[in-house]
């Protein structure tokens, strides 16, 4: 479905006036205190000072309309606005809770019911969660946009629908570092207590029984263990393993080779790995591609006795098939620490079988990591909230700190264009066709315009429609919209040091209520740039202008010819309109010109009509920014 712009236009031929749609400022301002991607303002030169427990951070930043240039605790916030509400799901460290409660109101509700969870979201800025609670599309409506941020105390995301997430913009930030050592180290405790059944001794024993030959286990050193997955904790379980003597391959479609190498490592396919292998440990993400990928056919491909450890995730694994290949022997053992089903079913054959050893969940359970990890979702959340992107998002691209901060005029440049370019178009045929150009100096590839196209769609998307763009749904919304936005570099000469040199945004197939406005190739066009970190519009159509980006702004198309400033200048003066920018830009002297007029105020209808009154002024149009 396209969308069609119902915009305030004016023109004088005719004099017809439309009623403005709401301004998207106000009705975004409040909503952005403590929401992702905030409308976001430039003000060179403020330092904003984040401070907790862990790190002090001084930086130039960017501050949002409402000029909330300091982030810190109560007493220094002297902002109006509540404080975000965020809710812990379930049990995090002390030290992420504390500091979650000096930037928010913190409810800490354990065990929901899936209808208390519900309740809650519809009621919280931010939802934390570890593996035991499942973030439904269901969740995510109930939330009704409220949610802006879930953060995962922990690595995997299999527990988060993602895409629900995404088209409600709501961003994901997991903690994916802190618990990779605790992980690994209980793969090892698993690979070692499995080969030397400690667990099953230990119950034996327990029970009154002394049976020293029933559990002569198998050694380790000299044996060769294939790592499924040589991520963060793969690396950690494999770098352990090499010290207990082992042989480590290992299979991961997307790790560099020269990493592996660098610890001793052979990376191998899949099914090299399995055939090889007397021990496989699996650390791969539970994806649609690695669902059950441990199944009767890969078990059958195994050497007979082969002894399997997971503490990745129970999906990973067929519980049926494994099963049969303990029964069968292929499969002599298995230590599982996560399993389909969390808690499994006391029933289960694969939980009951002898041969197996089994923890709940525990590979994250350690006192530091517990600590790390909810240190490193709170700073996440926290800083999502205050509209940082965070480095840890799941679901929207990461943007480096340093790009954030030289892209920050550009951002609020992006945006208004956006917002004007939709202003101008008209007619029925709905706004499908978009096209930006960035003009720059840098090289092709040293530009990340990801952060630009969801502002100018944000622009675009929400003069018109009711819609909450961020950088998160940016892309969604516009394709649900039915929007095409492409994207074009053109390599200019001029400084390497500025990002950006000008950005163009033009609508095709579509008419406009500003005639000036379409350019010799037949689409709506206006180009801005970033003058001294403020933005400004520097053609319209097929003019040359130049007005600073701030307050509201009046096109006029008129008869180039002394005296139509002061006319227009004196309509708005005698309403008290304030004119903040003022600029007159045209191809051939005496002929046509567009006057460029920004103003503070909103003149009223009137105002207008007397602009348009002017004989020398062919067309008008009131723009809001
Ligand atoms: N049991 C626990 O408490 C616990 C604790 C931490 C992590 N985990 C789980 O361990 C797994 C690994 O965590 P991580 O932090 O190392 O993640 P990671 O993202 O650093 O590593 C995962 C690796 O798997 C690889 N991979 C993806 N698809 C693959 C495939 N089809 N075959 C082989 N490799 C593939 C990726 O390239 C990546 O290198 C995750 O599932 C995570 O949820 C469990
Ligand atoms: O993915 C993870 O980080 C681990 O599975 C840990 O999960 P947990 O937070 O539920 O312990």
């Amino acid at each position: 479905m396209a969308i069609s712009s119902s915009c305030s236009s004016v023109k004088a031929v005719n004099s017809r006036w439309t009623t403005p749609s709401p301004s998207p400022v106000s009705k975004l301002a409040v909503f952005h205190r403590h929401s992702l991607l905030p409308n976001l303002r430039y003000t060179p030169n403020v330092k904003l000072t984040v401070t907790n427990a862990s790190r002090t951070v001084e930086q130039t930043t960017l501050t949002e309309d409402h000029k909330f240039s300091t982030v810190g605790s109560d007493q220094d916030d002297p902002s109006p606005f509540p404080k975000p509400k965020i809710l812990v799901a379930e049990k995090l460290g002390e030290a992420g809770v504390n500091l979650l409660r000096e930037f928010g109101d913190v409810d800490c509700s354990y065990e929901l019911s899936p209808e208390d969870l519900k309740k809650k979201v519809s009621e919280s800025d931010a939802l934390i969660v570890r593996s035991g609670t499942k973030v439904t599309r269901e969740v995510f409506e109930a939330a009704q946009g409220k949610l802006k941020v879930v953060g995962r105390a922990g690595v995997g995301i299999d527990n988060v629908d993602l895409q629900a997430a995404t088209e409600y913009g709501c961003l994901v930030v997991n903690a994916p570092t802190a618990n990779t050592v605790a992980a690994a180290e209980h793969g090892i405790a698993l690979l070692t207590s499995m080969a030397r059944n400690v667990a099953q001794a230990d119950a034996s024993i327990k029970a009154g029984k002394w049976e020293r030959s029933k559990y002569v286990g198998v050694s380790l050193v000299g044996k060769t263990l294939a790592v499924m997955g040589f991520g963060k904790v793969g690396t950690e379980v494999a770098r352990r393993a090499k010290g207990l003597g082992m042989n480590v391959i290992s299979h991961d479609p997307y790790a560099p080779a020269d990493r592996a190498r660098a610890l001793g490592v052979d990376l191998v396919s899949f099914d090299q790995a399995i055939a090889t292998a007397e021990f496989v440990s699996l650390h791969m993400p539970l994806t649609p591609a690695t669902k059950k990928v441990f199944n009767d056919d890969t078990f059958s491909k195994m050497k007979k006795g082969v002894r399997l450890i997971n503490v990745a995730r129970g999906g990973v694994i067929d519980e049926d098939a494994l099963v049969r290949a303990l029964d069968s022997g292929i499969v002599a053992q298995a230590a599982l620490d996560v399993f389909c089903e969390e808690p499994p079913s006391k029933d289960s054959k694969l939980i009951q079988h002898e041969n197996v050893t089994v923890t709940p969940h525990l590979g994250a359970s350690t006192k530091e990591a517990q600590e790390g990890v909810a240190i490193e979702i709170a700073e996440a959340v926290a800083g999502a909230l205050k509209g940082e992107l965070s480095a840890t998002a799941v679901n929207a691209p990461m943007v480096a700190p340093e790009v954030l901060s030289e892209l920050a005029p550009y951002i609020v440049l992006a945006e208004k264009l956006g917002r004007l370019a939709v202003q101008l178009a008209s007619g029925g045929k709905g706004v499908q066709s978009i096209k930006v150009v960035y003009r720059s100096a840098r090289d092709r590839d040293d530009l990340d315009t990801r952060l630009l196209r969801a502002m100018i769609t944000k622009g675009i998307i929400e003069p018109i429609s009711d819609s909450y763009v961020n950088l998160v749904n940016a892309d969604f919304i516009a394709k649900q919209k039915g929007l095409r936005i492409s994207e074009e570099r053109m390599v200019v000469e001029s400084s390497p040091e500025y990002p950006i040199d000008s950005i163009q945004v033009q609508i095709s197939n579509v008419e406009s209520n500003f005639a000036g406005a379409v350019s010799d190739c037949g689409a709506i066009s206006i180009e801005g740039r970033v003058k001294y970190g403020v933005p400004h519009l520097t053609c319209v159509g097929s003019f040359s202008v130049d007005v600073s980006l701030e307050g509201n702004l009046i096109l006029c198309r008129q008869v180039d010819q002394p005296g139509m400033i002061g006319q227009v200048g004196n309509i708005l003066g005698k309403q008290n309109v304030n004119v903040n920018f003022m600029s007159v830009g045209r191809k051939v002297v005496r002929k046509q010109a567009i006057m460029a007029i920004g103003v503070d105020e909103e003149p009223d209808k009137k105002t207008l009509e007397r602009i348009g009154g002017v004989s020398a002024i062919e067309e008008f149009v009131f723009l809001k920014l």
